[in-house]
């Protein structure tokens, strides 16, 4: 993969407003590997965008061979970590979320980590996508929010994540992520979604209790670039095959008009 692909596809998709998804694989909680392997062909056949890997605790060390495992059966899908720490980098994957918890006040999350993986990621070449995340309160305590010891953003106060996102941007973060954290109650709210949407101009990655179609659907009407699937895939593959094939059509239909 080029060194920059990772970039180029999610910079081209947002430019030219084709919509993606990522499947969140958390490694702890995979099942056997062929039951993995079988998954992974038939969201290979679905047009899966991007692969994030990752958790608020890992605990397992298999992340270096799930992505492995992904790599052969296929090398075209970008595979991304997403870290809950340092402990978790592992330089076979294309890419890393470089997260900085910008709506939490824990400097462990907002540079700590970072300092620590850093000569590493020098060493690796691997692509860094300097991300700003925000936790956004999803009506239930998340591990992200146990993990990182850090209030999200309420849910009803656009004003406020946007703000946050704005001195994210002006920091120099070139992608942002809204997170309800995984298995949120109550997704990242449209109007959070809209406000950030219509005022920074950079891909905007949405997640957290997205487990039907419709509300997959809510959050990119509102403007979410790519969003991610993760506990909603775990319990039923056919959310993410569904949620696939209507974005598929969606992306299809940018090209007629
Ligand atoms: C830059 C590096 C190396 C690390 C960044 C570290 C930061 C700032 C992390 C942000 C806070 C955090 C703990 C994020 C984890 C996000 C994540 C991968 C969530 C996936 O879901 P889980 O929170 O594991 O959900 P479950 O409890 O359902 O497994
Ligand atoms: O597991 P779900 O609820 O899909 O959340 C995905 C991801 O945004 C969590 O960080
Ligand atoms: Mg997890």
């Amino acid at each position: 993969m080029k060194h920059s692909a990772v970039t180029d596809k999610i910079l081209s998709n947002y430019r030219e407003g084709r919509k993606a998804i990522a499947w969140l694989i958390d490694p702890d909680k995979l099942a056997d590997k062929a039951d993995f392997l079988a998954q992974l062909k038939i969201v290979q056949r679905h047009h899966l965008d991007f692969i994030f890997i990752g958790g608020s605790l890992v605990e397992s060390n298999g992340t270096e061979e799930i992505i492995a495992t992904i790599k052969q059966i296929d090398t075209t899908i970008p595979v991304i970590l997403f870290p809950g720490n340092a402990s978790q980098f592992t330089p076979n994957a294309d890419a890393i979320l470089f997260l900085s918890l910008i709506s939490g006040r824990n400097p462990e999350f907002l540079i700590g980590q970072h300092v620590t993986v850093a000569p590493l990621l020098a060493k690796s070449k691997m692509e860094v996508l300097p991300t700003g995340y925000m936790l956004v309160d999803g009506g239930v305590t998340t591990s992200v929010n146990y993990i990182s010891q850090t209030i999200p953003l309420p849910n009803n106060k656009p004003e406020i994540a946007l703000a946050t996102a704005l001195a994210g941007s002006f920091l120099g973060l070139k992608y942002f992520y809204l997170d309800a954290g995984s298995g949120a109650q109550v997704p990242v709210s449209s109007s959070i979604i809209q406000a950030i949407k219509s005022q920074i101009d950079a891909p905007l990655i949405v997640g957290g209790g997205l487990n039907t179609l419709d509300k997959v659907k809510s959050s990119f009407k509102a403007g979410a670039d790519v969003v991610v699937i993760g506990n909603g895939a775990e319990k039923n593959l056919s959310l993410l095959t569904e949620v696939l094939e209507y974005v598929h059509v969606l992306n299809l239909s940018l090209n007629i008009n």
